[in-house]
């Protein structure tokens, strides 16, 4: 018995096809892998390329069914759709998946199951094995929360509205369209009939109160086990996380060493968001009013058929791009907020961007757009004041949902210059980003809060199963 309980555990996890989801949850895996479990991780032949960089797990492929779904050869990722239609389809895709992946895990079992929450099946595979099944769905434990709130008082669909019983006082502007509210009140649901969640952050950025407060009025457990992007150690890997960067590293790096420190504004909105040309035009304006130099991150357009230079980038004022770095597709995001020149990221808020950048140190100028983005930016500025609001309140553009409203060039501005402007207010907020940066890597360390709560899991299934 006793060398049983010395055996390392089996793990699956189930990413699901996009790159929010994919790059935390295989950093995830990555942890468990460097303490000796043994790790196999379960998608598609596209999306285990974008794995090659680690030997310490095994994958496991299913074929993407492109052909009953419509869609061409090397499409398997939600982040490299660039239409409605593409990511509905992919979406589809991942459901025929279920078959494939259901009887593989039923003739190999596990001693137990990770898997996204975009994949509620799960739940009720792992019943019939008998096994324990952990939830990831990237988002803060803070926004599970609210969400939580929301749901069980059933509000949130009139604003503004106060997030209710919260340990601060958080009103939100911005609520989901009902469909889309009630799909995420489901999978929360079912994920909360789970062995626990694994939430990608340190606790110390949620804080204590909000673990409790999670713990108190769902009795479900949280495990706080990142920041992942803390996985690696060195930049060259670091820049291959996700899909593969249009730019290389060197550019990048050197480009910024050119510039002062705290002196550029990253701006990315992450790997599903694609704003209209109306909307690139008011973030250039704003950016060249603001006279910042800038490294902006736009999704590659694939442009209509004999669309000349001139139509594709009409969103760019005249002479702008000569201020900055404009990178269109995948860039090196975590080495570029790690570079002492980045002053300030416009971010949509995406979990994993703004959990890189809390790593990084660097103050975030936010600006949501969809799902869990809205609950992100209170906790970034109003909870943990490390970020300043461009203002937006309405759910816009990304790959699941489009509506035609565009943030106006004056309000982007005003929040730029707040952050990098250097007045009390910036020097405070970088103060505390820096703090937090530092929190976040002792939290990873030996000894610090992630690197206990996994020896804690990891103890805690081997109970379980063994
Ligand atoms: O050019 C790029 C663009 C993105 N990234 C990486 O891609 C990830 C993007 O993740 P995130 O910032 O969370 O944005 P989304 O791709 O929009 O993520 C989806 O998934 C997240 C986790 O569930 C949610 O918080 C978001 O709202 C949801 O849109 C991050 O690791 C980035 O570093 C790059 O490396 N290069």
């Amino acid at each position: 018995m006793e060398a049983e309980a010395e055996r390392p555990l089996k793990l699956y996890f189930i990413p699901y096809l996009a790159a929010g989801h994919m790059i935390p949850l295989c950093d995830i895996a990555q942890f468990f892998a460097s303490r000796g479990q043994h790790v196999t991780i379960i998608t598609t032949p596209f999306n285990a390329q974008t794995l090659h960089q680690s030997k310490n797990f095994h994958v496991q492929t299913f074929q993407f069914p492109s052909q009953e779904v419509g869609l061409p050869e090397g499409v398997e990722n939600l982040s490299t759709a660039t239409d409605l239609q593409t990511s509905n389809r992919i979406y589809m895709a991942t459901t025929l998946l279920r078959q494939p992946m259901e009887s593989f895990v039923e003739q190999h079992p596990p001693d137990c199951i990770v898997a996204d929450f975009l994949y509620p099946w799960v739940h009720d595979l792992a019943l019939k094995l008998r096994i324990p099944r952990l939830v990831f769905n990237g988002f803060s434990l803070f926004t599970i929360c609210a969400m939580e709130a929301v749901k069980t008082h059933g509000i949130g669909a009139s604003l503004p509205f106060l997030i209710p019983d919260f340990p601060h006082h958080v009103t939100m502007n911005a609520a989901p369209p009902e469909d889309v509210r009630r799909f995420i009140e489901s999978l929360l649901t079912v994920a909360l009939k789970s062995d626990g969640f694994i939430i990608n952050n340190f606790a110390e950025l949620d804080g204590e109160e909000y673990l409790r407060h999670y713990e108190r009025t769902t009795g479900h457990k949280a495990w706080h086990l990142g920041p992942a992007s803390l996985v690696r150690s060195t930049c060259l890997e670091k820049a291959e996380r996700g899909l593969k960067s249009v730019v290389s590293v060197e550019e990048c790096v050197s480009w910024l060493d050119s510039k002062r420190v705290n002196s550029v504004v990253y701006i990315c909105f992450g790997s599903i968001c694609y704003f209209p040309d109306k909307q690139l035009y008011e973030i250039a304006s704003a950016i060249e009013a603001s006279g910042h130099e800038f490294i902006w991150v736009v999704p590659e357009k694939k442009g209509k058929e004999n669309e000349s230079e001139e139509e594709k980038e009409n969103w760019l004022p005249k002479g702008f791009e000569e201020r900055g770095m404009i990178i269109k597709g995948w860039a090196p995001q975590v080495v570029i907020l790690g570079h002492p020149s980045v002053g300030a990221f416009l971010t949509h808020c995406g979990w994993n961007s703004t959990v890189e950048a809390v790593t990084a140190g660097v103050p975030m100028i936010t600006w949501p757009v969809h799902s869990d983005q809205f609950y992100n930016e209170k906790l970034i500025t109003r909870v943990r004041g490390i970020g300043v609001e461009v203002g937006a309140e309405e759910w816009t553009f990304c790959g699941f949902y489009e509506c035609g409203k565009v943030v106006g060039r004056d309000r982007i501005e005003e929040a730029v210059r707040r952050v990098m402007d250097g007045g009390d207010e910036a020097q405070q907020i970088r103060r505390r980003a820096k703090e937090f940066a530092e929190t976040a890597r002792q939290a990873v360390g030996e000894g610090g809060s992630s690197y206990n709560n996994l020896t804690a899991l990891i103890h805690h299934l081997k109970t379980l199963t063994l």
